[in-house]
């Protein structure tokens, strides 16, 4: 496993063909949406999945690691990069970067690339790695 800590949100990418897993995205009313990107050329379709949840939401959690998991049932969604944002890395009661990929069972996903962020849309922490992310694959 990859890991790359960031001073104050935690960032930890986990990388599938090291350690064999991969995940998804999922949404539920109150804290999550699942997006899925789909970038057309004259040749390909590439697709990377974007999953984010309210990490500070914990009775939320469980919901959100299902309905991911059913999303990556999906053989349409075969081997696409997943990135995993955990929102909301400013408040005091967040998961960390480790305990996000505990409860989103980030370890049981394979044959894909995974990776989960800490992140706070509302301090624009980490959104530079995010962005990183979207455009080394957006280049693939
Ligand atoms: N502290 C904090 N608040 C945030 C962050 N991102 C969004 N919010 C706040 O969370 C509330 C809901 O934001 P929305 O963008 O509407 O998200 P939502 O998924 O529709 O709603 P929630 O399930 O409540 O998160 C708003 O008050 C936002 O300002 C963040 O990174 N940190």
């Amino acid at each position: 496993m990859n890991a790359i800590m960031d001073a104050g949100t935690s960032e930890v990418s986990l990388g599938s063909d090291r350690c064999g897993r991969g995940t998804a995205a999922e949404s539920t009313p109150s804290c999550m949406l699942s997006l899925e990107d789909f970038e057309k050329d004259e040749m390909a379709l590439t697709v990377h999945q974007r999953f984010i949840v309210d990490s500070a939401d914990r009775a939320a959690l469980p919901i959100a690691r299902d309905e991911l998991h059913a999303l990556l049932e999906k053989s349409v969604l075969d081997g696409i990069p997943l990135l995993v944002l955990g929102n909301k890395s400013d408040l005091e009661d967040k998961l960390s970067v480790d305990e996000l990929i505990e409860e989103m069972d980030l370890r049981a996903v394979s044959h894909r690339e995974v990776s989960c962020y800490g992140i706070s849309a509302k301090e624009e922490t980490n959104l530079d790695a995010v962005l990183q992310w979207l455009i080394a694959r957006a280049s693939r």
